[in-house]
């Protein structure tokens, strides 16, 4: 795992937004050979969003060829509710790209049978050949997708009911009004976000330096499920300086660390490339 600290939000945005674009332009996505991408909504991931549609708007970067998956959705509320996944995610990012509408998939909170469109999405991810790159945020409570505190961390796309906490959280999408707030969603499972080639989690703010540290610093736990990402072989973490304030100062040393020498095996690795002396997939990252 990696772990990546910048000064504040629009800078954490920045960085995932061109290391997304570096990601996709590399992978050189076609029609038959789309990039799959996993996001998801949330305050945090906006920064993100907006450096993206920049990277549109300035010709360095196409969804053209990009097929995408959001993490979760709430049951029950109307598609076009402002505050559905669905209306978040063509308000802030979709309606200012150019990926083809057809191309962009979410969970359907209102489907008559929901346990089989759980399922259906599962296959749909399967199908698509996998994601290669999932990008998340977490829930105050160490929740990366919706899957609150106890979720299996063997868990793939289902129903799950939203913890107290979460809901509390939520309320400020919803006019404060905690009772406005879904007690249930669909939500990618934790093995879901697992079997992705690559994970990217923002994580910004003093509200979630807890969360941060228990999943980091301590073992895997399905009280934190993002502390599940200790089991993946590419994870990259992006924070600011507010989420850090509860991890101990070795472990910011050490991950800083890290980024100075993984800058340079990737320079090395990049240059070796274009000598045509190793092939793409051994460019990877050095966990
Ligand atoms: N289901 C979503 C999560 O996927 C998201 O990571 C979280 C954080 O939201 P924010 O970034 O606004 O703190 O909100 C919800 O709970």
């Amino acid at each position: 795992m990696r772990l990546i600290i910048r000064e504040d939000p629009p800078s954490v945005g920045d960085y995932i937004a061109n290391y997304i674009c570096k990601r996709i332009n590399e992978f050189a996505p076609t029609a038959e050979k789309p990039f799959v991408l996993g996001l998801p909504t949330g305050s945090s991931p906006i920064p993100t969003y907006k450096a993206l549609i920049q990277l549109v708007k300035a010709g360095k970067l196409t969804f053209k060829h990009v097929v995408t998956f959001n993490m979760d959705e709430y049951v029950g509320l109307p598609r076009d509710h402002p505050e559905s996944y669905h209306t978040f995610m063509f308000r802030e990012f979709f309606s200012h790209i150019d990926i083809p509408p057809s191309q962009v998939n979410i969970l359907d909170g209102n489907a008559e049978d929901l346990v089989a469109e759980c399922n259906a999405y599962e296959k749909r991810i399967k199908d698509s050949g996998g994601i290669e790159l999932f990008l998340g945020g977490i829930g105050e409570d160490g929740h990366i997708a919706f899957n609150e505190p106890g979720s299996s961390l063997a868990s793939r796309t289902r129903i799950k009911t939203l913890a107290y906490d979460t809901i509390l959280a939520n309320a400020r999408f919803f006019n404060n009004d905690i009772s406005a707030v879904p007690r249930m969603a669909l939500t990618v499972g934790v093995a879901t976000v697992l079997d992705s080639k690559e994970v990217v989690v923002v994580v910004t703010g003093l509200r979630k330096a807890l969360a941060l540290s228990k999943a980091i610093e301590e073992g895997v736990n399905h009280l934190w499920t993002l502390s599940a990402l200790q089991m993946h072989p590419w994870a990259l973490i992006v924070v600011d300086e507010d989420a850090t304030s509860e991890l101990h100062v070795k472990t910011v040393k050490y991950f800083k660390s890290i980024e100075m020498v993984q800058d340079e095996v990737e320079r090395t690795q990049a240059e070796l490339k274009k000598r045509g002396k190793i092939a793409e997939e051994q460019i990877g990252s050095m966990e």
